[in-house]
C-alpha cells in the first residue's frame, strides 16, 4: 500500500470507531482488527502502520471527533509528513480544502478533563494517561521464580516481588514460557493492588469482580494453592475465561462462582461472616486505563460515572459482609477520579461503623484518602486507586 492509502484506510477505520463510540458499539481494538483482516490487500507492515495512525489519531483528539478524516486532520496538525499524502491520488485521501474542519485535541471531552483536574490529574498527569503502556509480566510462583527463570527477552524487574517489564508489543504469548503458565501478563499496577491484599496459604480469600481472574490468579499464587479462593463476576463470558487460565497456571483451589446481579447477597450465603480477605476490583469508568484503550474516554457519561460510584459502595457492603472479625477488604478501581476512589471509600466507611481504614505502606503511588493512588505518570502504571479496611467487630 502506498503511504496515502494507508492514511485512508485510517480514516474509514476512525469512522467505525467513532460510530461505535457514540452508539456504545464494539471496542476500537476489535474493529480495527476486524478493519484490518478484511483487507486482505495490506501486509504486516501496513496493518501495522495503520493501526499506528488509528491510535494516533484516536490519542491526539480530545472529544469525539465528528468524522474520521477530521481526526486524521487533528493528527497532522502534529505530524508534517501527514496533510501532504492528502493529495488525491488513487486510494489516497481528498486534497483539504481550505476551512475543513479539524477535530479538537486535548485530553478528553471537557467535562471529563475538569472532573479529572478536579482530582489532582492535570497538566503532565493527564497527558501521561495517553501514552504508550509497556507489557508488563508476573512471574507464576506456583511454578517459576524471576531469580532462575529463563525467558527469550530478559525483561526488568519491576518494584513488585515477581515483576518484569518489556517493551511494549513482546510477543510473550508465543513464548513457552507463557503456554506452560510460568508468566503472566499484568500492569505492575495490578500486581501491587493484589499485594495490598496479603492473601495467606491456608485462608479464605474472595475475589468479588473476579472477572477473567487475572488478579485471581495473582491471589492463589500468594496462597500458595493452600486455602480457599472464591472468584465471582456477573459475567458469564469474563468467568469462562478463568478455568484454563487456572489450569495453565496451575492455580488448583479456585471456586467459581456465577452471580446474578442484584441478587449476590444470597449467592454469598454459606460464606458470610467468613472471609479472611475480599477483594473489590470494581467495575468503573477506566479512566487510568486511557493508555491501553483511549477510546474508551469518548463513551464515559457523568450519569454512568454516578451509576458506577454507587455500585462500588454497594460492592464494598456487600464485601464487608463476607468478612470475619479481623477480615480484610481491599477495594480496588482503574479510575483516578475521587468520585470512584478516596471520595467514594471514605463515604463507604464514613457509613460503616465496623469497618476501620488500614493503610498498606505499597512500593510505589502516593496516598490519596485513606488509600494510594498510582498514575502512568508518576509510577509508570496503569492508574489506579485501591484502599484496604479491616472488619474490628
Ligand atoms: C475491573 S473488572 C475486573 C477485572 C479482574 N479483576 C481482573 O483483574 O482481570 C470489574 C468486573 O466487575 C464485574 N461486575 C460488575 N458488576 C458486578 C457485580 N454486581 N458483582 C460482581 N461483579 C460485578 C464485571 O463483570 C467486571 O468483570
Amino acid at each position: 500500500m502506498t503511504p496515502a492509502a494507508r492514511i485512508q484506510a485510517a480514516i474509514e477505520l476512525l469512522d467505525g470507531v467513532i460510530e461505535a463510540a457514540k452508539k456504545g458499539g464494539a471496542p476500537a481494538d476489535r474493529i480495527v482488527a476486524d478493519g484490518l483482516r478484511a483487507r486482505r490487500y495490506a501486509g504486516s507492515k501496513d496493518r501495522r502502520a495503520i493501526r499506528e495512525l488509528v491510535y494516533g489519531a484516536i490519542r491526539a483528539c480530545g472529544p469525539v471527533p465528528e468524522t474520521g478524516r477530521a481526526a486524521m486532520l487533528r493528527l497532522a496538525e502534529g505530524d508534517p509528513e501527514i496533510a501532504p499524502l492528502f493529495d488525491g491520488s488513487g486510494y489516497g485521501p481528498a486534497a483539504i480544502t481550505a476551512g475543513e474542519p479539524v477535530a479538537e485535541g486535548g485530553i478528553a471531552p471537557e467535562w471529563l478533563a475538569a472532573k479529572l483536574a478536579e482530582s489532582d490529574i492535570a497538566g503532565e498527569e493527564a497527558e501521561a494517561l495517553l501514552g504508550r503502556a509497556p507489557l508488563d509480566i508476573r512471574v507464576n510462583t506456583l511454578k517459576a521464580s524471576r531469580d532462575t527463570i529463563d525467558l527469550p527477552e530478559a525483561g526488568v524487574p519491576l518494584q513488585t516481588p515477581h515483576g518484569l517489564r518489556l517493551p511494549a508489543g513482546t510477543p510473550v504469548e508465543s513464548w513457552n514460557a507463557f503456554r506452560e503458565g510460568l508468566i503472566e501478563v499484568q500492569d505492575a499496577g495490578s500486581q501491587i493492588a493484589c499485594m495490598a491484599t496479603e492473601a495467606r496459604p491456608g485462608e479464605l480469600v474472595v475475589d468479588l469482580c473476579a472477572g477473567a481472574g487475572g488478579k485471581t490468579l495473582s491471589l492463589a499464587a500468594a496462597m500458595e494453592n493452600a486455602g480457599t479462593l472464591i472468584a465471582s463476576d456477573t459475567n458469564r463470558q469474563r468467568l469462562s475465561n478463568l478455568a484454563p487460565r487456572a489450569e495453565r497456571a496451575g492455580v488448583t483451589n479456585v471456586t467459581q462462582l456465577l452471580l446474578n446481579p442484584g441478587e449476590e447477597d444470597a449467592a454469598f450465603a454459606p460464606w458470610k461472616g467468613k472471609a479472611d480477605a475480599v477483594l473489590i476490583d470494581a467495575p468503573c469508568s477506566g479512566t487510568g486505563t486511557w493508555r491501553r484503550n483511549p477510546e474508551s474516554r469518548w463513551r464515559i457519561t457523568p450519569q454512568e460515572i454516578a451509576r458506577l460510584a454507587e455500585l462500588q459502595r454497594r460492592l464494598a457492603f456487600l464485601g464487608a459482609g463476607l468478612l470475619r472479625p479481623g477480615g480484610r477488604l481491599i477495594y480496588v478501581v482503574c479510575s483516578l477520579l475521587d468520585e470512584e476512589g478516596a471520595a467514594n471509600f471514605g463515604q463507604f466507611l464514613g457509613e460503616t461503623p465496623d469497618m476501620v481504614a488500614s493503610p498498606f505502606t505499597a512500593p510505589a503511588g502516593r496516598s490519596r484518602g485513606t488509600g494510594t493512588r498510582l498514575t502512568p505518570f508518576h509510577d509508570e502504571t496503569d492508574g489506579f486507586f485501591f484502599a484496604r479496611a479491616v472488619k474490628v467487630w
